[in-house]
């Protein structure tokens, strides 16, 4: 392992800097022991000015001190040729041609777009669950041509992928391969950017539609949940077949709800007979992910908080749990027509995707994977 030494600073650039996640890049790692917000990159709507007139910034603390006055560039990467480590936040339009031109330039790009989730090559990582599947980097720079030496794409989940995969990924390594899950979300507004949902059209309202969400959750979990599997000729893939066949249902809706992703979870296990109750509470809680044992700044202390009370988790009071970094649970009881069902809050923008990304990279810099 390759920790980080006391004083070192780690210049990083953020990729669609004004955007919802852009900013909640720029509001964690003000406060981050080695990262520096070094160059900010956003359309043409945004280029030339300096950050603070750019921006609509939606952030509770002001627009960190450092970060102001630095003019957003335009995204391509001889501006960003001093960083290390490149955060992107970009429109899913946007990312696919520019974030692969950053990794053609050789540099190491931690995405929250889905242009490359199901890229064969590219790990789909959350934190919390899989970073093990990091371990197909060297093929993807091996694979370009010409062969990268720095460069790579790591994406993080879809919000509401993460916030599920997170419990599952802790009950099946207590309890063996989940078989089926039935899941159905109520997703925040921040999960459709700035400016997002029209105020008319979720006001007093519930929308029982986002576009490409069910499956979304349906694919990606069971690519994070796969394995990575050698050929005989020592190539390796993302395995997502010779593990348990998982089926997954997924149901995506909008509430007004400003952050906070809140999802029903049903389960079957296929070992049997099935955990109780209480099992599955004390699995939940006991979960201690790797970032977490390996201490990357930004992970949770504790994955996932169970509650109790029979009335948590609620968005207002629950999705600044750990910085938004961990998932809060709840409501854990026996389901009568599948094995266990629980609710699940995950902050959609903090664990959903830019805390997601930042564990990322620390994880990337801890295994040597991204050189100092
Ligand atoms: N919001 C959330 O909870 C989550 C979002 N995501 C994903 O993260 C990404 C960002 O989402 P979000 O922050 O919500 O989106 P926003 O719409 O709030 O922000 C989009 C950002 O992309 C920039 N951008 C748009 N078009 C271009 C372009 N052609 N060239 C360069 N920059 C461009 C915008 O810059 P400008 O201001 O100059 O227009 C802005 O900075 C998306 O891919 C989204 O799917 C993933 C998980 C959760
Ligand atoms: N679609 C999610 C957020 C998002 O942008 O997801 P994705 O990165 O998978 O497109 C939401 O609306 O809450």
């Amino acid at each position: 392992m390759h920790g980080v030494p006391a004083g070192t600073k780690v210049y990083v650039g953020v990729l669609g800097a004004t955007g919802t996640v852009g900013q909640r890049f720029i509001a964690l790692l003000a406060g981050h022991p080695y990262f520096v917000v070094h160059a900010l990159g956003a359309s043409t709507r945004s280029t030339g000015k300096p950050y603070f007139q750019a921006v609509h910034w939606k952030q509770t603390d002001p627009i960190p001190n450092a970060v102001r006055e630095l003019v957003v560039q335009p995204c391509s990467p001889e501006h960003f040729l001093e960083c290390t480590v490149i955060f992107s936040g970009l429109d899913a339009d946007a990312a696919g041609d520019i974030e692969g031109a950053f990794r053609a330039a050789d540099l190491a790009v931690f995405s929250n777009a889905k242009s490359y989730r199901r890229d064969p090559h590219v790990p789909l990582v959350v934190p919390l669950v899989n970073t093990h599947h990091f371990s197909i980097i060297h093929q993807q720079r091996s694979l370009h041509s010409p062969p990268l030496k720095k460069g790579f794409i790591v994406t993080n989940a879809n919000c509401s992928t993460t916030g599920a995969v997170i419990p599952m990924a802790a009950l099946e390594r207590a309890f063996g391969p989940i078989e089926s899950a039935m899941i159905t979300t109520m997703q925040a507004i921040s999960g459709a950017g700035y400016p997002g949902v029209p105020s008319l059209d979720i006001f007093d309202n519930v929308v029982p539609y986002i576009s490409g969400e069910e499956e979304k959750m349906e694919w990606e979990t069971l690519k994070i949940l796969g394995g990575v599997a050698e050929r005989d000729d020592g190539a390796k893939h993302f395995d997502m077949h010779s593990r348990t066949p998982l089926r997954i249902s997924a149901s995506c809706t909008r509430v007004p709800v400003l952050e906070g992703h809140t999802e029903t979870i049903s389960l079957r296990f296929a070992h049997r007979p099935p955990p109780s109750p209480q099992q599955v509470r004390d699995a939940l809680s006991a979960f201690t992910p790797a970032v977490q044992a390996l201490g990357c700044p930004s992970a949770p202390r504790h994955a996932i908080h169970v509650h109790e009370e029979p009335d948590r988790p609620q968005p207002r009071l629950d999705r600044n749990y750990l910085a938004g970094a961990g998932v809060s649970v709840g409501r854990v009881r026996q389901c009568p027509v599948l094995d266990i069902k629980f609710v699940v809050l995950v902050n959609n923008v903090n664990i959903g995707a830019a805390t997601s990304s930042i564990i990322n990279a620390e994880m990337a810099i801890l295994k040597g994977i991204v050189e100092l």
